[in-house]
């Protein structure tokens, strides 16, 4: 495998000999240096691991790819995975497995467990409460944040209901958090808490200790600014034992404080560590785009265009909407002029719904609780070559959900997650995951009507042996898989022939690049329910907020052009921002 070129900056990185926190700007070359460090390390060390650990299954592959053919350094006693694939190995299961006996089964997310949906008793006509809506402490201990509950959870009584009963929603979560961890059901969050919860406590730490410092040497944090309250928590205790920590990461670039990770809280933890770097130079982007990034940026880095894109003069372009199908046109016209084809060309936006109008295409969520709904508009999103690997997920795991449904008629599956209760019934989880792969790509909605594909989808269901498992009869299947409502297949079906540019939301690209990226500001622009404000508040006002690191995330994926696609309402005030902010732009 070619070695890549460092520069003398990334070389620090690599060769340094003490705990330290790297700040980078965009494009810094982060992962090269980082993979660099780990592959070095990972050679001189013959008896400790060494682990790199990242925020994303994404960026675990990425690192994993650039390893090439030293495949000796992905397996123990070194470790690159996702922090919480790191604290469920070597935290919590070992304490765990003390604790109950037995192994725990860890869930993505309490969205993927029934029963964190629940009813407090007489609620009348509102929806369930959702855990979602609750943030958790280290006890289990619930609290319900209002800002989370949606405006659809019901009519303006209900929500004054909800208020008056906030302590018994909050002790009716609190039980059933500790019924799932009882039933050895663990989302990441939980786990996490869970991680807290023991590493605050002597006996606990006295286990874990002696078992981390003999099985690692160092662990490399890429993403560092992702840090919450419990990964800092967990690093804290690694550097306790003796374990050298290296932290890579740009504070700008903290997009999720929604579950408490907290830029201050690192920068502290961050300057206890004996050594620091700065790297400066962004090999990714064109001059305009850099400037782009500075007017968004908290102001403690001065980033610089470097490499291949650093002569490239495009403007940043200014495309003024009314209507969301507006931008496509107009974007792929502006990317003409630039040589720059469909496939260079990302559409970005704060919410998942809001770029997939842009494409034009009919979010995921949409297929709400109709079964049919949800496998045909699973077909289209996996037949795309545009949708991307979350949407990807969300699709499959739909269809996953709705196969499951016709499987466990009879059983209990409230308190378990997918590899759970697949084990319940004996399927093996891959061999269902195939099959909803093969049944939502299988069976095309284009052009048939909804009642004609839900016969299908009944048709294809009752056709499989599922071996010892019962299958579904025919009027089961039919109670299940009914024909969805018109209006809504006719939105999905039409889908299927439109996206013609990728989207995604920002925070499913991070560490990712594109040639081209349209950011798409829409009308409505969300006010944050402390302040009020909006992001251009933010934006011209100089705050440091979350909605104003989003935007700095999504412009800094662009290589050569960035497109920022803003609603006719805010672009007089966006024009005047950049100008005033100095970057080179050209309204369109
Ligand atoms: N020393 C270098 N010389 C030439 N190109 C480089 C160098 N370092 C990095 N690059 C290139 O710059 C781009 C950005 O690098 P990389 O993705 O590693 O940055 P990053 O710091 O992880 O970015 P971000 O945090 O914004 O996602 C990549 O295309 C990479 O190949």
């Amino acid at each position: 495998m070619n070695t890549p070129k460092l520069t003398d900056g990334q070389r620090a990185l690599v060769d340094a000999e003490q705990s330290l926190f790297a700040a980078a700007c965009p494009g810094a070359g982060k992962t090269r240096a980082m993979v660099a460090r780990f592959l070095k390390r990972a050679g001189e060390e013959n008896r400790r691991g060494i682990a790199l650990v990242s925020f994303t299954n994404t960026a675990v592959e990425e690192v994993r790819r650039r390893c090439g053919d030293r495949v000796e350094v992905l397996c123990a006693p070194h470790f690159v995975g996702t922090f919480d694939a790191f604290i469920h190995r070597f935290i919590v299961t070992p304490l765990y497995v003390k604790a109950f006996k037995r192994k725990p089964d860890y869930v993505r997310s309490w969205q993927d467990i029934e029963s964190t949906r629940f009813r407090l008793p007489d609620m009348g006509r509102t929806r369930s409460l959702e855990f979602d809506w609750f943030d958790f402490s280290a006890d289990g201990r619930a609290h319900l944040n209002s800002d989370r509950v949606p405006r659809d959870f019901g009519n303006a009584e209900a929500h004054r209901m909800l208020k008056r009963r906030r302590k018994e929603a909050e002790n009716a979560a609190h039980n059933i958090f500790w019924r799932l961890v009882r039933a050895g059901t663990l989302s990441c969050e939980a786990a996490r808490l869970m991680a807290e919860f023991w590493l605050n406590r002597p006996e606990e730490q006295n286990v874990l200790a002696p078992l981390l410092h003999a099985r690692f040497a160092e662990v490399i944090v890429d993403e560092a600014q992702d840090c919450g309250r419990e990964e800092l928590r967990v690093l804290r205790f690694l550097r306790d034992c003796g374990i050298r920590i290296v932290m890579v990461g740009d504070m700008d670039q903290s997009i999720y404080e929604f579950r408490q990770s907290t830029p201050a809280a690192v920068q502290d933890f961050a300057s206890g560590l004996p050594g620091r770097l700065t790297l400066e130079d962004n090999w990714r982007s064109s001059p305009a785009i850099c400037a782009f990034n500075r007017s968004l940026r908290s102001g403690r880095l001065v980033e610089t265009a470097r490499g291949d894109r650093s002569i490239v003069q495009t403007p940043v372009h200014l495309i003024g909407f009314s209507k969301p199908n507006q931008i496509v046109p107009a974007a792929l016209e502006v990317a003409e002029q630039y040589k720059l084809a469909v496939e260079d060309l990302m559409i970005l936006s704060y919410a998942e719904a809001t770029g997939s109008k842009a494409a034009g295409g009919v979010p995921v969520d949409d297929s709400g609780s109709n079964r049919v709904l949800a496998i045909a508009n699973a077909g289209f999103r996996l037949r795309s070559r545009e949708t991307d690997a979350g949407t990807r997920r969300k699709a499959i795991d739909q269809v996953r959900r709705a196969v499951l449904s016709a499987l466990t008629l009879d059983i209990e599956t409230k308190h378990h997650g997918f590899a759970a209760i697949c084990e319940r019934i004996g399927v093996e989880p891959r061999r269902l995951e195939s099959f909803a792969v093969r049944l939502a790509v299988g069976l095309d909605a284009t052009g048939k009507t909804r009642q004609a594909f839900a016969a299908e989808v009944r048709d294809f269901l009752a056709a499989v042996d599922w071996g010892d498992v019962p299958s579904p009869d025919s009027s089961t299947l039919g109670r299940l898989f009914r024909a969805p409502p018109e209006e809504v297949w006719a939105s999905v079906t039409r889908s299927g022939t439109v996206p013609r540019i990728r989207h995604s939301t920002v925070h499913g690209v991070k560490g990712m690049e594109f040639p081209g990226v349209v950011l798409v500001l829409p009308e409505r622009l969300k006010a944050d329910p402390t302040t009020g404000r909006t992001v251009l508040d933010d934006w011209e006002g100089g705050h440091d907020t979350e909605a104003r690191r989003v935007l700095y995330v999504a412009g800094s994926r662009a290589q050569e052009l960035l497109m920022c696609a803003v609603h006719r309402r805010h672009i007089d005030r966006v024009a005047a921002l950049l100008g005033s902010k100095g970057v080179p732009h050209l309204r369109t």
